[in-house]
């Protein structure tokens, strides 16, 4: 097998595309409808709840503009009414619950993720610093290979079962 890494980004091939955070998987997260990753990141900029649940329906570039209208520079997100220091734990624990909801219920996810096999994750696009950016590459790939060992976990219980 191949292990060249697999470079996520949204105009890529399969199943790189699949995985960037622009890819339209729907999934909720605290009963909120998420059109894709990017609209639930994006939406975390904006204090107004109402306004947050209609831009995390949407996806893609779209999603990225209308976050980027936001000024954030005081290091403080938003989900639900509530302020989230993106330095915080508290915030590397709504990035998990995010994505283990996308995982837990987009099945076409989950199959770009498996169809990776066990090539390293990239985001070469991302940046690496978390006070310029909502999502780091390092936050973003240690969570996708996070979730695809579980596939590895399935394999390994039939294996021994
Ligand atoms: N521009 C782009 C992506 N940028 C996405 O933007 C997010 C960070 O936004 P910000 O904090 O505003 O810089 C993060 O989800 C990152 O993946 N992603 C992709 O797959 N393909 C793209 O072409």
């Amino acid at each position: 097998m191949s292990c060249d890494p697999v470079d996520i980004k949204a105009k890529a091939p399969f199943p790189a595309g699949a995985l960037s955070n622009f890819a339209p998987h729907a999934f909720a997260l605290d009963g909120i409808a998420c059109g894709s990753m990017e609209g639930f990141l994006q939406s975390l900029k904006i204090q107004d709840s109402a306004e947050q649940a209609r831009v995390c329906r949407l996806s893609g570039a779209e999603a990225q503009s209308r976050g980027r209208q936001e000024d954030w520079n005081s290091g403080t997100l938003w989900w639900q009414g509530k302020p989230v220091d993106r330095l915080s734990d508290a915030y590397q624990k709504l990035l998990d619950r995010a994505y283990d909801a996308l995982f837990a219920q987009a099945p076409k996810f989950r199959n770009a993720l498996a169809a990776t096999g066990e090539a390293p994750l990239t985001h070469r696009m991302g940046k690496s610093d978390p006070c310029e950016t909502i999502l780091t590459e390092q936050e973003f790939c240690t969570r996708l290979e996070r979730l695809r060992a579980h596939f590895g976990d399935r394999s390994s219980t039939r294996s021994r079962g």
